[in-house]
């Protein structure tokens, strides 16, 4: 690391990120749950990125590719989804995952295996080509963010590492977030080094590695459990965040996961329970100011 990465350093570097989201409006595309699409589509729009929900196979070789970001969330995972989230995890974006509940099934589990192998070249540096209001960097590492979680770009799919993921996706997915997330966070290193991609692990203290350095933010209310795909939602700012810089997945994914935290704090301020929590926490995000 060039600099010493002070609290002040990240605080900067978090309005940074929020800042180049409201300006870009990284597009991403959620193939999500349908529990969580409406929460992440608005927290998306009010953070300022520009949320797509589309998960037909058949539109995937057209749209994916002009996304800046691509979001995966294996909620409500069906037979017919999983091709268009593996078409689309080797679109060759920046993307991430949310393998929620991926111990429930041996086919849910399987299907966060093989989406973990998929990756994005790591220098396919194409530019988005729609038209962008502000130029776009190369895409770099692409991240994942994985139950808690995943942000991945490489994964040498090896039977060793993919033994090792299945463990780790299990016990991430064994972590409640009333739970301490601090023991998650050998597994997560782990996952991060076999898979290349950057993990986060959320609760209330959420933590983000590359297998090496470890982020912690400690943002947020314990009310926001009570709101139904507040880990989806976040997982889809992550995208966004992603997709804005692309360069640091870490920071990207540590800066998402401390913006929403705060606009839990912020949004806590003025509610009387888990329905206004979620509407002031919209607003607050969209408000947030430096
Ligand atoms: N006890 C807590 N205190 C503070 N913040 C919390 C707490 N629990 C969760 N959070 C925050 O809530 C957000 C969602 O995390 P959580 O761990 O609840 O996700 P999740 O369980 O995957 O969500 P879901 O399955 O409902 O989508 C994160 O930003 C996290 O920091
Ligand atoms: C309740 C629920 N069931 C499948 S996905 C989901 C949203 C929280 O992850
Ligand atoms: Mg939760």
């Amino acid at each position: 690391m060039d600099e010493e990465r002070t609290e002040a350093w990240w605080a900067r570097r978090a309005w940074a990120l929020l800042s180049a989201v409201r300006e870009r409006a990284p597009l991403v595309q959620c193939i999500t749950n349908l529990v969580s699409m409406d929460i992440a589509a608005n927290a998306l729009t009010a953070a300022g990125a520009s949320p797509a929900m589309l998960h037909s196979l058949r539109e995937i070789p057209d749209f994916t590719p002009r996304c800046d970001a691509v979001y995966i969330n294996v909620g409500t995972l069906s037979e017919d989804w999983l091709p268009s989230m593996r078409a689309a995890a080797s679109a060759g974006r920046p993307w991430v995952l949310d393998p929620v509940a991926a111990a429930a099934s041996g086919f849910r589990m399987e299907a966060c295996l093989q989406l973990l192998s998929r990756s994005a070249p790591p220098s396919s540096g194409a530019t988005r080509p729609r038209s962008s209001p502000s130029p776009r960097a190369q895409i770099t590492p692409p991240s994942r963010k994985q139950r808690r979680t995943v942000l991945w770009k490489k994964h040498k799919g090896k039977g060793q590492q993919n033994e090792q993921c299945a463990n780790t996706c299990g016990q991430l997915q064994g972590v409640d977030s009333s739970h301490d997330s601090g023991e998650a966070l050998q597994a997560a290193k782990a996952l991060a080094r076999s898979s290349g991609a950057v993990v986060a692990v959320s609760g209330a203290v959420d933590f983000i590695t590359d297998g090496e350095q470890v982020i912690s933010a400690s943002n947020g209310v314990a009310m926001m459990q009570k709101i139904t795909a507040t880990g989806c939602a976040v997982t889809a700012l992550i995208a966004a965040f992603v997709g804005a810089d692309p360069s640091d997945a870490l920071a990207a994914a540590a800066c998402a996961l401390a913006i929403f935290g705060l606009a839990g704090e912020i949004g806590m301020e003025s509610v009387k329970g888990p329905a206004s929590l979620r509407m002031h926490l919209i607003d607050a995000l969209y408000g947030l100011d430096e």
